[in-house]
């Protein structure tokens, strides 16, 4: 008989899987015997291949923090001549190089250096923290004991075992308390540190000036120093427990756990852990990008109601309650639109991280606690129940830890992309901050005018000469729209010139003056000027700060700087009374050390005069009165520039006031259409013909008439 062909194949197939289970038993039985080196050296290629990764990210970050710097030049240059609009220019709220570059710069104003108190407060946290996590591990043994003494039945054990257990409960409360006192404390530090860093750029080269009137970036700068810097200060402090104590957690409770119940399972169980916690990352919405856009419209509703507060009165007067109302409300709507959007994405993504981090990764939690019940690992000899209880209770409370902390890491990504969103809109105050003190302003250019040729002479700058005189050679006056008011203007004043400045509305006379208080660029050609502390400014409305009666006369300088400079009250009063303003001393109480809000306490007229007698107290080479005396009578203005002229103030006056003629020495007078005329002003013939021409005008406004009159008496004959 043949033999059958399937035999040899089976014997041979049998042999076959023979060997293989064979080779399995051996590799299994080399495995076991080399165990501990085999794990050691996974773990140390692990280990390699994470700082390998962080390595290449920090050198990727540096090259594109050299990129982002080169790119920032060039656009330094060319912001203005854009004309980009706002919307281009939003930057994108995600984790990426660009945040971590934010932040740091934001680290190091918040932590400037190791012997800080910050560094202090931030080594006493991690301590406390790492205290933490040993306390609890003890607390996982112990629990496991008192299960142990519970299913043997031995009371006095247990009752030992709980008072241990109340015991360490005092270190554990305490450290609770310390990290929570630490927390606050670093927060509040951190908002320190970066509101003075704030306030120092933004109250100096007149940086608050140059974001608000020349450069439209940044809409409400208030905003974003009152409330974005604190949040960002509780986020990052919050985000320091929320992401050092899981990673150490986690650290500790995976390291004991792989002791008890074999690192493979830890291991197997990290990757499965990881992956999940990777398809959730997919899919979280961009929470950084919605909370930049919460803080952006909370920010723009309160400034329409700061608004109303301070236009009051105007609002009233026109009965506008309902417009307001209609804006306030669109403002509202908007805000609750955009946070209603938000709990939704919130509710999905929570339902979904909930159900991940508690129920999927707590049943694999189960599973590896279970290995050493279920599966014989080498040193590992587990008898008894109570053996087994007990390494079981530890075990899970390890693991409750473990993925408690993983949780948390999730979570944080969370607070991670909102602190992103809060770092993004602080860093961007910090860079607008230093673009306008380096004078590079981004500001929409007016659709009529001419962009490129607008932009170009907006990126150009004149020069600036001190000098005891005022002189300006070609000097255009463009507005921060980049609309040519004057292409090039000329003209020269001595000290003891007075200069009246007259023109049609919007022709630019003010903004002679903004540049001459070195407010606007100089765009062009040459200005000569004394220094900004010798020009003294007066607007029509004349600013009056908070603080006493005296602090109105003498503002900007304080209390101090008046005594230094031997100045008394007796002195201030007697300016009062030369402006008949000495009875303010007996109506409200308290005399100079009256407080009020003074700008509505005080009528136009009187705060009018209150800003003269601050002139009258600065004493300065030169001043700009912009129609600043508009409200007061033709008498009171005579005392002020009577006054003000023997004090041996240069006066420079913007005003269609034909009384105040007679105060100037000369006229500058612009045409509204680009073209001036400087001249002399002989105020006594100037009224002359001006009265002849009003009479002439008067006269041919009658003709028409008298020409009716004579064809109607022609009709009659
Ligand atoms: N911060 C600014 N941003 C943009 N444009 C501005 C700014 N300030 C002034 N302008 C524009 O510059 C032009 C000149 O303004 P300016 O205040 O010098 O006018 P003015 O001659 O003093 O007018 P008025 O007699 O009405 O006070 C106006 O068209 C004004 O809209």
């Amino acid at each position: 008989m043949a033999p059958s062909p399937s035999k040899p194949v089976a014997l041979g197939s049998a042999a076959h899987a023979h060997t293989i289970r064979g080779i399995i038993s051996q590799l299994t039985t080399m495995y076991l015997r080399n165990r501990t080196g085999i794990s050691r050296a996974v773990y140390i290629t692990l280990f390699v291949a994470l700082v390998n990764r962080i390595r290449h990210s920090i050198a990727d970050q540096r090259g594109a923090s050299a990129r982002e710097a080169e790119k920032r030049a060039q656009r330094a240059g060319t912001t203005a001549a854009s004309g980009e609009d706002e919307e281009g220019k939003k930057k994108k709220v995600e984790l990426n190089r660009e945040f971590v570059r934010s932040l740091m710069r934001l680290l190091r104003i918040v932590v400037p250096g190791w012997r800080t108190k910050e560094t202090q407060l931030l080594i006493s946290h991690s301590f406390f923290l790492i205290l933490r996590t040993l306390i609890s591990l003890k607390v996982a043994a112990m629990d496991g004991a008192i299960v142990k003494a519970l299913i043997k039945g031995n009371g006095r054990e247990f009752l030992m075992r709980i008072v241990w257990w109340m015991l360490i409960a005092v270190p554990a409360t305490f450290t609770n308390s310390m990290l929570a006192y630490h927390q606050a404390e670093l927060s509040l530090r951190y908002r320190s540190r970066l509101t003075e860093y704030i306030h120092d750029q933004y109250l100096s080269k007149l940086t608050f000036y140059g974001i608000s009137a020349l450069d439209d970036r940044i809409k409400n700068a208030d905003q974003l120093i009152a409330v974005d810097v604190t949040k960002f200060s509780t986020n990052l402090a919050e985000l320091y427990s929320n992401l050092a104590k899981p990673i150490l957690d986690m650290t500790i409770y995976t390291v004991s756990l792989s002791r008890n119940v074999g690192g493979e399972g830890v291991v197997f169980m990290s990757l499965l852990v990881q992956l999940s916690a990777a398809v959730m990352r997919a899919l979280t919405p961009p929470f950084g990008k919605y909370v930049a856009d919460e803080a952006r419209l909370e920010g723009e509703f309160r400034f329409q109601h700061s608004r109303l507060i301070d236009h009051s009165e105007e609002v009233a007067l026109y009965a506008g309650h309902e417009a307001e109302k209609d804006t306030l409300d669109k403002g509202y709507f908007t805000l609750i639109k955009h946070i209603n959007y938000l709990l939704r994405r919130r509710f999905y993504h929570g339902f979904m991280e909930d159900y991940v981090v508690k129920y999927i990764w707590g049943a694999l939690g189960l599973l590896l606690c279970s290995l050493p019940v279920f599966v014989k690992l080498p040193g590992h000899t587990v008898s008894s129940m109570g053996d087994r209880t007990e390494s079981f209770v530890t075990n899970r409370r390890m693991l409750l830890g473990a993925s408690d902390a993983f949780g948390r890491l999730m979570f944080s990504y969370k607070e991670l992309m909102e602190l992103a969103g809060f770092t993004s809109r602080v860093s961007s105050l910090l860079e607008v901050m230093d673009e306008v003190q380096a004078g590079n302003f981004s500001k929409k250019l007016v659709s009529s005018s001419d962009t490129e040729a607008n932009a170009a002479a907006l990126k150009s700058r004149g020069k600036v000469i001190l000098s005891k005189d005022i002189e300006f050679v070609d000097v255009p006056i463009i507005s921060p729209n980049g609309d040519v008011l004057v292409a090039a203007l000329s003209f020269a004043l001595k000290q003891g010139d007075h200069l009246l400045v007259v023109g049609p509305n919007g022709c630019g006379k003010s903004s002679l003056f903004r540049i001459l208080g070195g407010l606007w660029p100089v765009y062009g050609g040459t200005v000569r000027k004394p220094h900004f502390s010798e020009i003294f400014y007066i607007p029509q409305r004349p600013y009056l700060s908070s603080g006493s009666l005296r602090q109105q006369i003498i503002y900007p300088d304080g209390p101090r700087t008046m005594r230094n400079k031997r100045v008394t009250d007796d002195d201030l009063a007697a300016i009062l009374r030369t402006l008949s303003l000495e009875h303010l001393l007996d109506v409200y109480p308290g005399g100079w050390d009256a407080e009020a809000e003074w700008r509505d306490v005080l009528s136009g007229g009187l705060q009018q005069r209150i800003a003269m007698a601050r002139l009258f107290y600065h004493r300065p080479r030169y001043a700009i009165l912009d129609e600043c005396t508009s409200s007061v009578t033709l008498d009171t203005e005579k005392v002020m520039y009577d006054t003000a002229k023997q004090l041996g103030i240069t006066l420079m006056t913007v005003s269609h006031r034909r009384s105040l003629w007679k105060y100037h020495t000369h006229i500058l007078q612009f045409d509204g259409q680009g073209k001036y005329v400087f001249t002399r002003l002989d105020a006594d013939r100037r009224m002359r013909l001006e009265d002849e021409k009003e009479d002439l005008e008067v006269l041919l406004r009658g003709v028409p008439e008298i020409e009716r009159r004579v064809r109607e008496l022609a009709g009659e004959e």
